[in-house]
C-alpha cells in the first residue's frame, strides 16, 4: 500500500519498494521518474552515479522547471546525457489506474525501434499504450493541460455552466495547439490523448490536483492557503510562469494562460479573469481569445 497517496487501495505485488538511489538504479533496464518537475534535476542527478550507460529513461512528469522554462526531458538530457529519452503521457489518473480502470496512454520518444519496444513494455490488459514519436508535442501537451485545468476548475468553483466549461476546454485545445506547435509540436498530437484527451480527463475529474486547485481559488480560498492544505502536487501552480513566459518569447497569443499566470501571480481574482475573458474583442474562431 501507499497510504499517503493511494490511501485504501493494493499496490502490485511486483513492485518493491526502496529508499537506496543506488538500489533502485543499479540494476535497472529502464529508469522511470515519477517525481514532480521541481525535482526532477535533482532526482536524475543523483540516480545519474548509479545507473548504467544508455538504459532508456523515461519520464513521467507533465510541467516545466522554473528558471531555466524548459522541458523534463531537456532536463534529465542535461544530467544523464546520452540515454534514449522518452515520456509516458496522456489521460491517466493514479488512482483509477491503480483501481484496475481501463486507461489508454501515449508512449512518445523519437527513436523508433525503442519506442516499439518500450511500448509492449508498459503495455497491460487494462493498460493501452500508443506511441509516437513527437516527443516534443506529447510532452508539452501532458504539461500544457494543467494550467487550463485550474482555468476549469475555477470556472466550476464560480458556478459557470456547462456551457462554460465546453467552450473554455475548446479554446483551450487552440491554444494548447497554438503555444504547442510554435514550440515545436505537431499539430496532431495535441488532437491525441497526450493533448486533448488529457485535456478533456484533467479539466473534469474532481479528482485532479489542478482542476481542484482552481475550483477552490473559484470559491474564494488563498493559494498559498490552498496549496498548503495538499500533500501532493499541482504542477500547473509551478508551470504556469514558464509558458506564460515560454508565449511571450514566442510571441504567441495565449488569452487563457495569461488570466491564469495574473490569478497565480498577481492576485487577480477568478471572477476578473473570467471577466477579462469574456471582454475581449469579437474575432473568428481561428483566431487566439
Ligand atoms: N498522480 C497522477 O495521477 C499523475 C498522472 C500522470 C502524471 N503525473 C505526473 O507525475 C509527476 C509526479 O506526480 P505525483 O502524482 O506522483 O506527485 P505526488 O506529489 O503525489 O508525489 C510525488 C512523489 O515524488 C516524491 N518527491 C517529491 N519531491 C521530491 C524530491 N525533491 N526528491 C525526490 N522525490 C521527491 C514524493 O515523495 C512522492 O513520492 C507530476 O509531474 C504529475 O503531473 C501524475
Ligand atoms: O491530478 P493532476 O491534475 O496532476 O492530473 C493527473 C494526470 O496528469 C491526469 O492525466
Amino acid at each position: 500500500m501507499n497510504s499517503r497517496y493511494l490511501a485504501g487501495l493494493r499496490l502490485n505485488r511486483n513492485l518493491r519498494a526502496t529508499a537506496s538511489m543506488a538500489e533502485a538504479v543499479a540494476e535497472a533496464d529502464v529508469l522511470i521518474m515519477g517525481v514532480p518537475s521541481q525535482a526532477m534535476r535533482e532526482t536524475a542527478r543523483n540516480a545519474a552515479r548509479h545507473v548504467r550507460a544508455w538504459v532508456p529513461v523515461i519520464s513521467l512528469a507533465k510541467g516545466f522547471e522554473n528558471g531555466t522554462g524548459l522541458r523534463m526531458t531537456e532536463v534529465i538530457g542535461q544530467e544523464l546525457p546520452g540515454h534514449p529519452l522518452g515520456v509516458l503521457t496522456g489521460p491517466n489518473l493514479a488512482r483509477e489506474i491503480v483501481d484496475g480502470l481501463a486507461a489508454a496512454s501515449v508512449l512518445a520518444m523519437e527513436d523508433a525501434v525503442i519506442v516499439e519496444q518500450l511500448q509492449r513494455l508498459f503495455r497491460s490488459g487494462m493498460f493501452r499504450v500508443y506511441s509516437n514519436l513527437d516527443l516534443v508535442g506529447s510532452e508539452l501537451g501532458g504539461a500544457l493541460k494543467n494550467v487550463f485545468a485550474i482555468a476549469a476548475g475555477m470556472g466550476d468553483g464560480l458556478g459557470a455552466g456547462i456551457n462554460t466549461r465546453s467552450a473554455l476546454l475548446t479554446r483551450s485545445i487552440a491554444e494548447m495547439t497554438r503555444l504547442g506547435v510554435a514550440l515545436g509540436g505537431n499539430p496532431e498530437t495535441f488532437a491525441g490523448l497526450a493533448g486533448l484527451g488529457d485535456l478533456i480527463t484533467t479539466c473534469t475529474s474532481p479528482q485532479s490536483r489542478n482542476r481542484t486547485v482552481g475550483f477552490e481559488l473559484g470559491t474564494g480560498r488563498k493559494l498559498e492557503d490552498i496549496v498548503k492544505s495538499m500533500n501532493q502536487v499541482a504542477e500547473g501552480v509551478k508551470s504556469c510562469g514558464p509558458i506564460y513566459e515560454l508565449a511571450r518569447e514566442h510571441k504567441i497569443e495565449v488569452p487563457i494562460i495569461t488570466e491564469v499566470y495574473k490569478v497565480i501571480h498577481e492576485g487577480r481574482s477568478p471572477r476578473a479573469a473570467f471577466r477579462g475573458l469574456l471582454r475581449r474583442g469579437a474575432r473568428s474562431e481561428a483566431e487566439p481569445g
